[in-house]
């Protein structure tokens, strides 16, 4: 079944797309498994609560380690049991946030570790579609301060949003066939309408459970 991943800053909307893309999929008669990154599985819990803490800043190497590790266990515990199961998975974030947020941030060149781990971690389990939603940074920031649910990050004031946002488009650029830019300065039903263009032709392969 397919697999789609959800990319795009903090505050670009990512969370919205995620719930109302799960909706539209289940109104289809699709069964869906919603889940995210970093913190999708067990092991990801707890290394959401150490990348977010304000008093501790860990160096990029660390992060990737840690970030992978609990990816190891998200596609073994939840994703790939998932996809084996005939459901769709819809994750918000996954490897393309660790080539943004460590990788391309990094002063050392941590490419070739990025893709050792990534081949171990997540091996053919790739997303089909790659929706990397597309925001400027001072939108992204302003959508941040009105935000009132989900789960706090400190980390977030620390982060160089400019640099995270150029690597995702690097990741556009360079996987044309998976990667998808969507402008999501717009509102939150013309962004769904424009993902779920993406989406449909995926239904084609995936008769209805119900
Ligand atoms: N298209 C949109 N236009 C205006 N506000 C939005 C839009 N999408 C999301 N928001 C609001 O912006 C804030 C951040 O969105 P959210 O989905 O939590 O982003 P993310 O998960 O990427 O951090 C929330 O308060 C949300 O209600
Ligand atoms: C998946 C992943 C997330 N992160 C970071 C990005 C986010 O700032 C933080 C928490 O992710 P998330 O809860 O998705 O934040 P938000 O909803 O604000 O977009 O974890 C990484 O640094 N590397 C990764 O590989």
């Amino acid at each position: 079944m397919p697999f789609i991943s959800i990319e795009g800053i903090d505050g670009s909307g990512k969370t919205e797309q995620v719930k109302l893309l799960v909706e539209h999929l289940r109104s289809a008669g699709q069964s869906v498994l919603q889940t995210k990154e970093p913190d999708g599985g067990q092991l990801g819990a707890e290394v959401r609560a150490i990348l977010t803490r304000p008093d501790r800043r860990l160096d990029p190497v660390e992060q990737l380690l840690l970030v992978s590790a609990a990816r190891f266990d998200h596609v073994q515990s939840i994703i790939r049991p998932a996809l084996a199961n005939g459901q769709w998975v819809i994750s918000d974030r996954f490897i393309d946030s660790t080539y943004a947020f460590q990788v391309a941030v990094s002063d050392v060149d941590l490419h070739q570790l990025f893709r050792s781990t990534r081949d171990i971690v997540v091996g053919s389990t790739l997303p089909d579609l790659t929706i990397i939603l597309d925001l400027p940074i001072e939108v992204a920031r302003n959508r941040r301060g009105q935000r009132h649910d989900g789960v706090a990050d400190p980390a977030e004031a620390t982060r160089d949003f400019a640099a995270i946002q150029d690597a995702l488009l690097t990741v556009a650029l360079e996987n044309p066939r998976r990667c998808h830019l969507i402008d999501a300065d717009q509102s939150p039903s013309a962004v769904a309408r424009d993902i779920w263009q993406l989406v449909e032709p995926f239904l084609r392969d995936s008769p209805a459970t119900h």
